[in-house]
């Protein structure tokens, strides 16, 4: 009997007992049967009725029994403190009452009063909050291509709030001996504007910051003819909690900001796509608002661009000792970066340049955790690749402590000469396409319209969620029709907002999220993995599935990239993302899920695409979370997100599909994500032809699909042998050398041990049903009593409820169609008969339901809850 069919009474018992059954066989795990009951009977049975559930092994497999009984206390006894210390753990911040120690390795800014103010943050509330966002022009999502995007002027200001200038003329008009002249001067205005903003801060926060900033940069603000020190940015752009310009303070000596813009090294060894379009065109805006707040501070950033590829030494350290041979520079800092080709660089310009006497210091600050130092020791390889298994390595081994974020600098003391550099505009990072007539196709003109590019912007987003959407993000964050995550991503990605600055922020709330925490362990869990498998972005981790059959029909995969499906929910996504280069994580489920169980398309494609679209492409999660969903994952999803039905979670009302889909907008709200459900009448009325005015599906038979995706699974497990479990059932994954090591009892950091060349393969969380597939391949996706489609994504039960009212709006358009069809008929006989107009038709019509309309009957009410 399926899961979904055993809700309650006798028939739970008789299910239960079948699963128990297969955790004694060893076909199931202990809290894969704790997740189940979880799923089936929901949170509030599983709290009563588990205990008497396992109650009979209490005598006939005791071990079992407090195997089960654990889990059942671990997950129940969990409250929220117990969460966030969770979080705590893994960010290390030794904390007591929230006084923070010193970082071990990094400079500290003293904070009197220790504590953080009660906002939090340090920043004006940026326009971009008050700012009313400009609509999206829905035709242009509608036509689905960036090149036929209408021109628009110069964009709103997307610099930083202190500055009203445009970046781009900063940028440009910038020379060394403007910057020398307009140093000192700026250095006094920059106090004019803090004084300017003070309002906006809570004023102990003020003082403060001002003492911190004195302490540190009590600098001579004269250019200096000192050795000056090379502050390398990278994906750190921010003058807040910068470990690496702090520390460069320090010093005493002049700083040079430079930036080094070298794609080829960015890329790494495979195909990352490590610098997408919308990418690059976020590092433009983000350098040029980065510029403008160094330039406030009397500073400024020197561009640089790689020479030609392939020459020896790579071009960041060829560009770094010029640089350092130009201004007599002997130290270079940094902060750190994690991909291991661009530590390699890292590591190879540090050595190359300690050569020629010149120091090179890299801090860490881009993720909670050093990826390279998280390990496995004393807890296992068992369920590598979910967060919880990355959260108890990093809890049994602690690294260094976290610390508090430092405070901006208000001032940078400059060199006696700047050497030179390029402009902005000469890194060709916002480089938009021309037509034949010369016009330019300005495809981010959206993009621009919808984010603050600065530093000031990634704080107020923060600000603005931990003042509202925070409240709503432990329930809802699922939902694509209101503002309930945080959209910081790509803030987090530049280096705009650190981490342990956003963490810092969320524990301060008056709302503590655990789950918002938590997610800054998935984003370290991605870079841990990176670290672990290099080829992560391009090479799935599962042997076997590299032989899937894959389809390559680039109709469909234009079709999904465009938005144009034919599934509401998924189109709305893609344009979405297309226009605004973002989507929150529940649609990115959805799409994904739609490419890979539905359309067969490999997740490579997903992939790329998204490193294409996405303002905060991150080859590490992105990875991490596309070979999950692609089935070739450490960590399978157990879920399969379902195109229509799981907008009963995202999108209940259809705001979301109106907004993006504006073609589809006078659709009722039942079947607004099922529009080939609609009576003919009412597709005229709301103005839909299919295949004109909205496409056609491209797959119609779903459940088909899925049977289809399931049974080659079932053929290349099988035919793949060697890498499945015999025990178990689970998939079986060649074990990277750290691991090994690891796993042997000798830490990788003491150089591991050698394997001989020899494999050594892990078993690793797989697909229940994929397991029970196993043992009938052919058979078709509905009859798995695993089936992993959740369509709510919240439980089985409210998929029950979803059925329902699929059914009775289906049963409902079919009356009411046939109804219209029998007056017209009659009213047309009484007509050609010449007969009188007969009487009004009995009883009420049913009306068109409205955006406004709650649903009536719901079982249980689950569904009017949801509103
Ligand atoms: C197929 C797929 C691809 C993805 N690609 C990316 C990507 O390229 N870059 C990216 O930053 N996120 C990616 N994510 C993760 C997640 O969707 C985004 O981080 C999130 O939607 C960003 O919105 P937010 O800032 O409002 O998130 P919030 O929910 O407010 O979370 C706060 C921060 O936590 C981190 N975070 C949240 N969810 C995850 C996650 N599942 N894994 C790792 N870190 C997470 C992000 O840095 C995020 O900004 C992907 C998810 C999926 C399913």
């Amino acid at each position: 009997m399926p899961p979904s069919a055993a809700p309650d009474g006798d028939s739970t018992k008789v299910w239960v007992r079948r699963i128990l059954r297969e955790v004694l066989a060893g076909r199931e795990d202990p809290e894969g049967f704790f997740a189940l009951c979880l799923s089936v009977l929901g949170h509030q049975e599983t709290r009563s009725q588990y205990p008497s559930h396992i109650e009979p092994l209490r005598a006939a497999n005791s071990s079992m029994h407090s195997v089960l009984t654990s889990i059942y206390k671990e997950y129940f006894s969990k409250t929220e403190d117990d969460e966030l210390e969770l979080a705590l753990a893994l960010s290390l911040v030794e904390t007591k009452d929230y006084e923070l120690s010193a970082p071990v390795h990094e400079p500290q800014l003293k904070q009197p009063g220790g504590r953080r103010n009660e906002s939090g943050s340090v920043w004006p509330t940026s326009e971009f909050q008050t700012q009313r966002r400009s609509p999206i022009q829905p035709a242009e999502a509608a036509s689905g291509t960036r090149n036929n995007s209408p021109q628009t002027g110069p964009s709103p200001k997307v610099c930083s709030p202190r500055t009203a200038v445009e970046p781009e003329h900063n940028a440009d008009a910038w020379t060394p001996a403007k910057a020398r002249s307009a140093s000192c001067h700026q250095v006094m205005e920059a106090g004019d504007v803090d004084q300017s903003e003070k309002p906006k801060r809570p004023k102990k926060r003020r003082q403060r910051r001002k003492c911190a900033a004195q302490q540190v940069v009590g600098l001579p603000r004269a250019p200096s003819a000192a050795a000056p020190v090379l502050l390398w940015f990278r994906r750190d752009l921010r003058l807040s909690d910068n470990p690496a310009l702090v520390s460069a303070l320090k010093v005493g000596a002049p700083v040079i900001p430079i930036f080094i813009w070298s794609p080829e090294e960015e890329e790494g060894p495979g195909v990352t796509v490590a610098m997408g379009g919308a990418c690059k065109y976020w590092l433009h805006q983000a350098l040029s608002c980065l510029c403008s707040s160094l330039e406030n501070i009397g500073s400024h950033l020197v561009f640089l661009k790689s020479e030609t590829r392939g020459s020896e030494g790579g071009a960041s350290l060829r560009a770094l000792q010029g640089l350092a041979k130009a201004t007599g520079a002997r130290t270079v800092v940094a902060n750190a970066l994690y991909e291991p080709w661009l530590k390699g660089r890292d590591d190879a310009v540090a050595a190359a340049l300690q050569k020629s006497g010149v120091e090179c210091e890299m801090f860490h600050s881009y993720c909670l955790r050093d990826p390279y130092s998280v390990s496995t020791e004393g807890v296992g390889l068992r369920g590598i690749g979910s967060v919880s298994h990355f959260m108890s390595c990093c809890r049994q081994n602690p690294g260094a402590a976290l610390g508090a974020p430092l405070d901006p600098p208000t001032t940078l003391p400059v060199p006696a000469h700047w050497p030179p550099g390029v402009s902005l505009e000469t890194l060709g990072l916002a480089r938009m396409p021309k037509r034949k007539d010369g016009t330019t196709i300005d495809w981010a003109a959206n993009i621009r319209k919808s984010w603050d590019f600065s530093e000031g912007g990634a704080h107020a987003r923060l600000e603005a969620f931990l003042h509202d959407g925070v409240y709503r993000y432990e329930k809802e964050s699922g939902r694509a029709d209101a503002p309930n995550t945080s959209c910081v991503s790509p803030y987090l990605h530049f280096g705009q907002l650190s981490p342990r600055w956003l963490l810092w922020d969320a524990k301060g709330a008056r709302c503590r999220p655990p789950k918002f925490q938590r997610k800054l362990a998935w984003r370290d869990l991605a870079y841990w993995q990176l670290t672990l498998f290099p080829d992560l972005p391009w090479e799935s981790l599962r042997p076997p599935y590299k032989a899937l059959r894959w389809s390559t029909d680039r109709r469909h995969l234009e079709a999904w990239q465009r938005g144009r499906t034919g599934y509401p929910l998924v189109d709305a996504a893609m344009r979405q993302l297309w226009l605004t280069g973002w989507m929150n994580n529940y649609m990115r489920h959805v799409v994904a899920s739609f490419l890979i169980a539905y359309l067969h398309l490999p997740w490579q494609e997903g992939y790329r695409w998204f490193q294409d679209t996405l303002v905060d492409a991150d080859v590490a999660i992105d990875a991490m979370m596309w070979q999950n969903g692609g089935m070739c994952g450490l960590d399978h999803w157990n879920f399969v997100m379902h195109p229509v039905d799981a907008a009963m979670t995202c999108d209940p009302c259809g705001q979301y599909v109106r907004k993006w889909c504006p073609e589809l907008s006078g659709l009722p709200d039942e079947l607004i994500h099922k529009p080939w459900r609609c009576p003919t009448s009412l597709l005229r009325r709301a103005g839909v032809v299919f295949g004109q005015t909205y496409p056609e599906r491209i797959v119609t038979d779903l459940e088909e699909r899925r049977s289809q995706s399931l049974q080659d699974v079932a053929l290349v497990r099988k035919e793949f042998g060697q890498y499945v479990d015999k025990r178990s059932g689970c998939d079986l994954v060649p074990l990277p050398p750290r691991l090994v090591s690891e796993a042997l009892g000798s830490s990788h950091l003491d150089g591991g041990v050698a394997t001989g060349g020899k494999q050594f393969l892990l078993p690793v969380i797989t697909r229940m049903e994929f397991k029970h597939q196993q043992e009938d391949p052919d058979a078709d996706a509905a009859s798995n009593p695993y089936n992993a489609v959740l369509k709510g994504y919240v439980s089985r039960k409210r998929d029950e409820t979803i059925a329902f009212l699929n059914e009775r709006d289906f049963t409902a358009s079919v009356m009411h169609e046939g109804a219209q069809r029998r007056e017209r008929m009659e009213s047309d006989q009484r007509r050609l008969e010449g007969l009188p107009r007969g009487p009004a038709p009995r009883g009420r019509v049913r009306r068109t339901p409205t955006a406004k309309d709650r649903f009536s009957v719901v079982p249980g009410g689950a569904v009017a809850s949801l509103r």
